[in-house]
């Protein structure tokens, strides 16, 4: 099926930001839209994710836009509404815990609860403690935890009034793995039981993977493709969205011919037939063509479809997987093919460097060459 959509598919957007903001030479002009469930906010170093995340908490203001939940604007340049970051009603943390250091684990989480009853300000705090695995640590001043614990008790602080909006800023990258699987589990059933609309930045590919509901891929200070996850990963907009989503195999291509479900292109002369593709391709236009690298099937007889005889000219092994590099024999792509260890075996790949490699025309997107891409 094409793959033009970028639809949300379902809930409401809480959460609207637009807005540019130019700081020194660097220009954000953002455009981001977060309903209930975690939209992870992707980007290279410098793309301006933590910046976007500052402004939508009220630390620093754009130049002009709008920024609003369910629809009343917390920040309207045009209006003159800036309204200050503690009453914005969004949680945020970000990848140092800021916490209070004269006051203990139990204070901390509890300092946004002031106006809260007592009992009612140590049931919400005595239940985020447990939940958060800090029971036994309510005493401890917070100088003496460890960086994983001080995470835990930043984010339980954000948690605790109640906030329905999280903002929050690679808030694992300082904590090892085994810790960060525990957090990112926890932070999923939060954002489920909760219905939180979390931002969640990371430039971390595989965190996105594993957290996002939606992803929006940032760049240059702005948002190149936003959507549910599996259909930014599936079908970026452009090579560079594809390239910094780790796509391995793009290709340059023409198109020769459409229909509604069927793009064929050639590539150098070989001829090939896509069934997903980004935008309104038509013949003669310039493309990329991508497929994931554990998509392409290797075979020992011709496939019926998608057919590139090619041998294998580098290989790597990963232990549980093998990256091949494959050379076409005649025109077409070079390819960078992931086999699973065990089929690797099993197709004795070891002994036999040439094959015919199957490109099935479902994985493979077709997107406007970046030079006449609109941007
Ligand atoms: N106060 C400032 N003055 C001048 N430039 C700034 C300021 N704050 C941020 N920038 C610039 O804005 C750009 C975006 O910065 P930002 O910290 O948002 O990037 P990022 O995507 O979060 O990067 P990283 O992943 O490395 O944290 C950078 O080029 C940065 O140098």
């Amino acid at each position: 099926m094409p793959s033009t959509q970028q639809s949300s598919g379902g809930a409401a957007d809480v959460l609207e930001a637009s807005f540019r903001l130019a700081k020194g030479t660097f220009v954000l002009e953002l455009d981001l839209a977060a309903e209930p469930g975690i939209t992870v906010l992707f980007g290279p170093s410098g793309s301006g994710k933590s910046l976007t995340l500052r402004a939508i908490a009220g630390m620093v203001e754009p130049d002009a836009g709008r920024i609003a939940v369910d629809g009343a604007a917390v920040f309207d340049r045009a209006a003159g509404i800036s309204v200050p970051p503690h009453r914005r009603g969004f949680g945020y943390a970000g990848q140092r815990p800021a916490l209070f250091p004269h006051l203990t684990v139990r204070q901390n989480v509890a300092f946004g609860l002031r106006d809260h009853s007592r009992a009612d300000r140590d049931a919400v705090t005595s239940a985020l403690l447990a939940r958060f695995g800090l029971a036994g640590f309510e005493q401890r001043r917070v100088g003496s935890l460890s960086g994983g614990q001080a995470q835990r008790v930043a984010l339980a602080r954000a948690l605790a009034p109640g906030h329905r909006v999280l903002l929050l800023d690679e808030p694992f990258s300082a904590l090892d793995e085994a810790l960060r699987q525990d957090l990112r589990a926890l932070l999923n059933d939060l954002a489920r039981e909760r219905e939180l609309v979390i931002i969640f930045v990371t430039h971390d590919l595989r965190e996105a993977h594993l957290l996002a509901d939606r992803l929006a891929v940032l760049d240059g200070g702005r948002v190149l493709q936003a959507g549910p996850r599996d259909a930014v990963f599936r079908a970026p907009s452009n090579r560079r969205v594809a390239e910094l989503l780790g796509a391995v195999n793009v290709f340059p291509a023409t198109v020769i011919r459409r229909d509604d479900s069927t793009l064929v292109f050639t590539a150098g002369g070989w001829e090939g037939l896509a069934a997903s593709w980004s935008g309104d391709p038509v013949p003669g236009q310039a493309v990329d063509v991508m497929i994931r690298p554990e998509r392409v099937v290797m075979r020992r007889g011709a496939p019926t479809v998608n057919a590139l005889p090619a041998r294998i000219v580098r290989e790597f092994d990963y232990g549980n997987s093998r990256v091949l590099h494959f050379e076409p024999d005649g025109a077409g792509p070079r390819l960078v093919v992931e086999l699973a260890s065990r089929p690797y075996d099993v197709l004795d790949v070891r002994s036999r460097k040439s094959w015919t490699l199957e490109l099935p025309p479902e994985d493979l997107h077709v997107m406007p060459a970046l030079a006449r891409a609109a941007r």
